[in-house]
């Protein structure tokens, strides 16, 4: 029986990569929802490589992820994509925006591309939440990187996802800056209810967290 209020269940995951690397050896964690969990752990320790099994990126060598209680492994490309499109939301360390576009076209796009109704007064409502109102039609060259990161927020909860995986969000700014995009994701898990998996080896962010998934080559450590 699958647990409705889990959102996440891994299951003895191991990633080995085609060049022998042992990522991941044997994780298993789950999340429930509404939490806002940790994946700590220092460089090469595989948080990357577990967040990307987690949102059906890669998929692991053995084991096995559950999300929203269905089996990824068990379901055929369509129904991942949907997956990915609708439900499971990215944030990565660098921005990838789309740099010929301002800030407001970086999100009418994803709402375009993903058929979401109502795309452009959402997209302003979510500008606004993330005090980018007065950079609308700025490119993403002309923002520092902390805005930058925040119309990367933008696109992520374009498509109201129940679900978003950070990968090293802060990596790149600033920690006032950072500290900033933590309250963001904070404000978003507790009015909105949106469950976040975020990965850093930055331990200044730990106060943030409800709980933390400690890795260290690859096993998760108490
Ligand atoms: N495509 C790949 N091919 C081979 N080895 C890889 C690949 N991707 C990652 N690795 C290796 O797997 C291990 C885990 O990498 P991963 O990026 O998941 O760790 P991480 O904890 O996210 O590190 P960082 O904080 O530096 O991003 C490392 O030893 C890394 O070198």
């Amino acid at each position: 029986m699958s647990n409705m209020k889990e959102i996440v269940r891994a299951e003895n995951l191991w990633k080995v990569y085609p060049d022998g690397t042992k990522a991941l050896r044997g994780v298993s964690f789950s999340v429930g929802k509404g939490e806002f969990v940790g994946v700590m752990g220092p460089s090469g320790s595989g948080k990357s490589t577990l967040l990307h099994l987690v949102g059906g990126l890669d998929k692991p060598t053995e084991g096995e992820v559950l999300l929203f209680g269905k089996s990824l492994s068990g379901m055929g490309e369509d129904e991942l994509a949907q997956f990915r499109k609708r439900k499971v939301a990215y944030i990565f360390q660098f921005y990838y925006l789309l740099e010929d576009f301002n800030v407001l076209e970086n999100l009418l796009i994803i709402g375009e591309l993903l058929d979401i109704k109502d795309t452009e007064e959402k997209a302003l409502r979510i500008l606004d939440f993330l005090r980018l109102s007065h950079r609308l039609k700025h490119k993403p060259y002309q923002l520092s990187g902390g805005e930058q990161q925040r119309v990367a927020i933008g696109r992520a909860l374009i498509s109201e996802p129940a679900l978003i995986l950070a990968d090293e969000p802060t990596g790149n700014i600033d920690w006032e800056e950072g500290r900033k995009i933590f309250e963001l994701f904070k404000k978003l898990n507790e009015e909105e209810g949106i469950t976040f998996i975020v990965a850093t080896h930055n331990p200044d962010l730990k106060p943030f967290f409800h709980r933390i998934v400690s890795l260290k080559d690859g096993e998760v450590v108490a």
